[in-house]
């Protein structure tokens, strides 16, 4: 017999004897022939659809036992890379909450299947019920499959959606609406459904067919146009606690630097004047667009920071640094700040594991980790984020 003590990255439990069992949660006993017997952590997956669907990992677990996932998360990418700081409360997103996903859709025996591929595979799991997605976008997925069966669906497609300002933004990739009636059916659909906007992209960018009032997404309290298929934090509750930890880490600094601005999640939600450096040019020119609008005081560059990060001297001129890179995390650019001088770094991160290992380049340079603040916005998934702050003790 041995007790179930945590739950390992890609979500099975693991044994105090140090077996990885599937879907045990901690706190269940794993007896000598391999059988688990649930403890007081398991709980009922809400969803018909797991452990199928590859949206959700971890719907056997109670809150408790999935919160102690998100922090333990942290806490080992840290301790692999001999770091430790103060983790505090996880922020985790309420069901239902999630305003962005990517479907896939094909057509099998004459219908069309929309869902989430399963998980480990390609597989499309014909969504009937979802506990992630907010109600308005789950709405749309009935609806998603008649148009795609309209259009004569052939070969598989992906179906961007993300909730704006004016409501759902959805962009299908992989399939173009061809004829009047496939025309007709479109404006039939986003009329009926109150789309803010629909855009198909047949491989060579987005092209738009409806959008009868121009789509944006408020941040900062600042209107950003929004451009088909942008990113966006996947909660209002996980954007919350990211903008919360990232003005608490920077305080009130004349100047700061947002590096991976995207449409300014954070640029726009800092005090003082900002520098937005981001890679994406769609999103640069909505920020741009969104700060002279707002009369606010924000100087955007397009710039790629895995060729061109900012350098010792550029960072030197800032109060404050705020960093949210791609899963990747930004090893060269957490180089060039290990040696900077700026007073406090704020640093965003959707993987634990380049987070720690950048982490480790800033803490060999003098800085120190002061707090980490995990963000759970994808619910039930294996998926941690986070915000962290640094500063310099001999500052
Ligand atoms: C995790 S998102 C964060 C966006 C923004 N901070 C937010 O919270 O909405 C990462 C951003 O990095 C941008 N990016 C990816 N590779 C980049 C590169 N090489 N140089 C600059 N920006 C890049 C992406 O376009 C995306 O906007």
């Amino acid at each position: 017999m041995s007790r179930i003590v945590r739950v390992a990255a890609r979500g099975e439990g693991v044994s105090q004897d140090g077996r990885h069992v599937a879907f045990a949660a901690p706190g269940d006993t794993l007896t000598d022939a391999g059988e688990v017997v649930p403890g007081p952590h398991r709980r009922v997956p809400p969803c018909r659809h797991f452990p199928t669907c590859g949206g959700c990992q971890l719907q056997h677990l109670d809150d408790d036992a999935y919160r102690a996932f998100v922090t333990d998360r942290i806490t080992s990418a840290l301790a692999a890379q001999n770091l430790s700081a103060p983790v505090r409360e996880v922020a985790l997103s309420p069901e239902r909450t999630r305003r962005r996903a990517t479907l896939h859709a094909e057509a099998k025996g004459g219908r069309v299947l929309l869902g989430f591929a399963a998980q480990k595979s390609h597989a499309i799991v014909d969504m009937a019920e979802c506990h992630v997605l907010l109600p308005d976008i789950f709405a749309l997925v009935a609806p998603l499959r008649g148009l795609l069966q309209r259009l004569g669906l052939k070969r598989r497609a992906d179906v961007q959606v993300t909730m704006t300002d004016r409501g759902a933004d959805v962009l299908i990739a992989g399939v173009a609406p061809e004829g009047l009636a496939a025309a007709e059916a479109v404006t039939a659909f986003a009329e009926r459904h109150g789309v803010a906007r629909l855009s198909f992209d047949d491989g060579f960018g987005p092209e738009t067919r409806w959008e009868p009032q121009p789509v944006t997404i408020t941040l900062g309290g600042t209107p950003v146009p929004f451009p088909p298929g942008g990113f966006l934090q996947a909660t209002a509750e996980g954007e919350g606690a990211l903008v919360a930890a990232v003005r608490e880490a920077v305080g009130t600094p004349a100047t700061t630097a947002d590096l991976f601005a995207g449409l300014g999640t954070f640029t726009l939600a800092l005090p003082g004047k900002v520098y937005a450096a981001e890679g994406a040019r769609d999103a640069v020119i909505s920020l741009k667009a969104a700060a002279n609008t707002g009369q606010r005081p924000i100087f955007t560059e397009h710039r790629d920071l895995y060729r061109r990060p900012l350098t010792v001297t550029e960072l030197d001129r800032f109060g404050a640094i705020v960093l949210d890179p791609p899963r990747a995390g930004a090893r060269d650019q957490a180089e060039a700040l290990a040696n900077s001088r700026a007073p406090v770094i704020a640093y965003v991160s959707c993987n634990p594991s380049s987070f720690a290992r950048d982490a480790a380049l800033l803490v060999a340079g003098g800085w120190s980790l002061d707090w980490v603040r995990p963000v759970g916005q994808f619910r039930w998934s294996t998926h941690v984020e986070l915000a962290a702050r640094f500063t310099r003790p001999d500052q």
